[in-house]
């Protein structure tokens, strides 16, 4: 279920299964109308009236199967229409089918106690709601009217999860076969109120033709390859991260993303720290091992002798003009032993002064996977052009900027994306403004590290410390500081170990 579909593919996999039989369209409008109906019976049955808004397209024919079918199950229905389907649509015949006849959108008024289905535009929507459907949508809000919305919220893109302007916000919607990237997209997704899938008849095996390179962030994504210690495994088998710290004065966040390395799987950390800065580290280090690298020369001894498999450099690094020669340099050192760089915070905001530099070693033919970790305003950044662009979606900006930079990209917020250069694609749902806090994204960091390391491929390890990061903050709860994110992924991991066994 944790495929998204874009509107051309959602689009194909009516066809397919249209195709394939048994039901055609008419069938499976009737299959959603049904779906809808029956929500709206078990979560409202106490509604005065049921208002059903039906717009032109085939979401509105979703509108009247439902009409139909709450009329015959004997709730008060008033229905309203924006204007006649088109002749021969699967919306005319449903529309045909309908015992009741609709009153012009221009009259409602949501009656006191009543529910409201919106099946003004779904998939179809092409510009911005006016007229008599945008004074509906304000009606609604204006009465607080529950709202359970067919497909997507009207006004809603279900690409991009953009208000096209006025849009319905509901309480419920329920959407066929697969979610739409923008029922997971801000602000989509806070229009969607709660989202449930309906089956309609359409096959899961039409899935194997579209091949779709969006997905829902979830263990269903990445299970297949998160790892698990064997029973001959060694410290240095488990996976070894190396981390850097900053000077003297800015070595936490070099910290917070050793200790999360650590707690997400990697048999040994090494924090390389900057000479006047080993006091301080090795003051707060137990189980992390503490390495002096000043500068370069230090950090290539580092990798020719220990061969880590994966490394983090940006939390607290600084951003002095020597860095960026440094991080230039590391990426041009590690290609060949180690498996990726996640690349966060400074080294992010000193590679924005050097892009071209930058691009040419993330694209040389021996470089190492590099993994992105940028905040809106890293992302701006470091991809100014792909930022200001009105007409992008964050999917379609994550996309462009994995592409440019031949990097994993994770773009963080409260619907981080995550995004490889091969197209494919993840949206995450699991978050919590509970991450907003300092430091949380240094953990991020850490924990995708410690996965690189134990031989995830890079795209899964990144999509799966984005859920453990945000599970483990859901499940601390209240309260939450970076420095409590690395044990509390331990309930998380050891129930994610537990599914793994079965
Ligand atoms: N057999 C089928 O085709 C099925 C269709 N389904 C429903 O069909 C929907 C898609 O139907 P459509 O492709 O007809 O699209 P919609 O019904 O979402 O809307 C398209 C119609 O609205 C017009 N329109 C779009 N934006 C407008 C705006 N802002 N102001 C005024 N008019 C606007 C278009 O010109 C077109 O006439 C899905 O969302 C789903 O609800 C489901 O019932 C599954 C089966
Ligand atoms: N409102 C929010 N909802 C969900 N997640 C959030 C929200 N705000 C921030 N986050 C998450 O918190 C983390 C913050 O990372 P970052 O901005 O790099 O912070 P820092 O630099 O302080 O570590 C990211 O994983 C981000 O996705
Ligand atoms: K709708």
């Amino acid at each position: 279920m944790h495929q998204l579909l874009t509107s051309t593919e959602m689009a194909k996999a009516d066809r397919l299964a249209i195709a394939s039989g048994p039901f055609d369209g008419i069938a499976l409008m009737r299959n959603a109308g049904a779906a809808v109906a029956a929500i709206v019976l078990e979560r409202y049955p106490h509604a005065a009236v049921v208002h059903i808004l039906c717009g032109p397209g085939n979401n509105g024919g979703d509108g009247y199967v439902v009409a139909k079918l709450l009329a015959a199950a004997g709730v008060a229905v008033s229905l309203w229409s924006s204007g006649a389907p088109r002749n021969g649509s699967d919306a005319a015949l449903a529309a045909a089918e309908c015992p009741l006849r609709p009153k012009p959108l221009g009259g409602f008024e949501p009656a006191p106690g009543s529910v409201a289905i919106d099946a003004l535009f779904g998939a179809g929507l092409s510009k911005a709601v006016e007229g008599d459907a945008a004074t509906a949508i304000a009606r609604c809000a204006e009465a607080k009217t529950p709202v359970i919305a067919i497909d997507l919220p009207s006004g809603i893109s279900g690409e991009s999860g953009k208000a096209l302007g006025p849009a319905v916000r509901a309480d419920i919607t329920v959407t066929f076969f697969r979610k739409k990237p923008g029922h997971l997209l801000y602000p989509g997704r806070s229009h969607c109120g709660e989202t449930i899938v309906a089956d309609i008849g359409i096959p899961e095996d039409v899935l194997a033709a579209i091949r779709p390179a969006c997905f829902e962030n979830g263990p269903a994504l990445w299970l297949e390859n998160f790892p698990q210690p064997e029973v001959d495994s060694h410290k240095y088998a488990r996976g070894h991260v190396g981390v850097f710290s900053g000077g003297q004065a800015s070595t936490g966040a070099a910290r917070l993303s050793a200790l999360a390395a650590a707690r997400a799987g990697a048999g040994a950390v090494t924090l390389l720290s900057p000479g006047n800065a080993l006091q301080v580290n090795a003051a707060h280090l137990t189980s992390i091992i503490l390495r002096k690298a000043d500068g370069f020369e230090e950090a290539a001894e580092f990798l020719a002798e220990r061969k880590p498999r994966a490394l983090v450099l940006g939390p607290g690094l600084g951003t002095g003009p020597q860095i960026g020669d440094f991080i230039l340099q590391v990426i041009g050192a590690a290609g060949g032993g180690v498996a990726g760089i996640v690349l966060d915070a400074d080294a992010i905001s000193v590679m924005a002064r050097r892009t071209e530099e930058f691009f040419a070693a993330t694209r040389a033919k021996d470089a190492p996977a590099v993994l992105l970790t940028p905040h809106e305003g890293e992302f701006g950044r470091l991809f100014p052009e792909i930022a200001a662009d009105p007409d992008l979606s964050k999917l379609a900006r994550a996309r462009a900027a994995a592409r440019l930079a031949n990097a994993v990209l994770i773009y963080k917020g409260p619907d981080t994306v995550i995004a490889s250069p091969d197209g494919r694609a993840a949206i995450n749902s699991n978050g919590t403004p509970l991450l907003a806090t300092a430091g949380s994204g240094d953990v991020l960091g850490g924990i995708a590290a410690a996965l690189i390391a134990q031989a995830m491929p890079v795209f899964e390890a990144a999509s799966a410390a984005v859920w453990l990061h945000a599970e483990a903050a859901r499940r601390f709860g209240p309260g939450l500081i970076a420095e409590d994110l690395p044990l509390a992924l331990r309930p998380v991991l050891a129930e994610l170990a537990q599914v793994k066994g079965r």
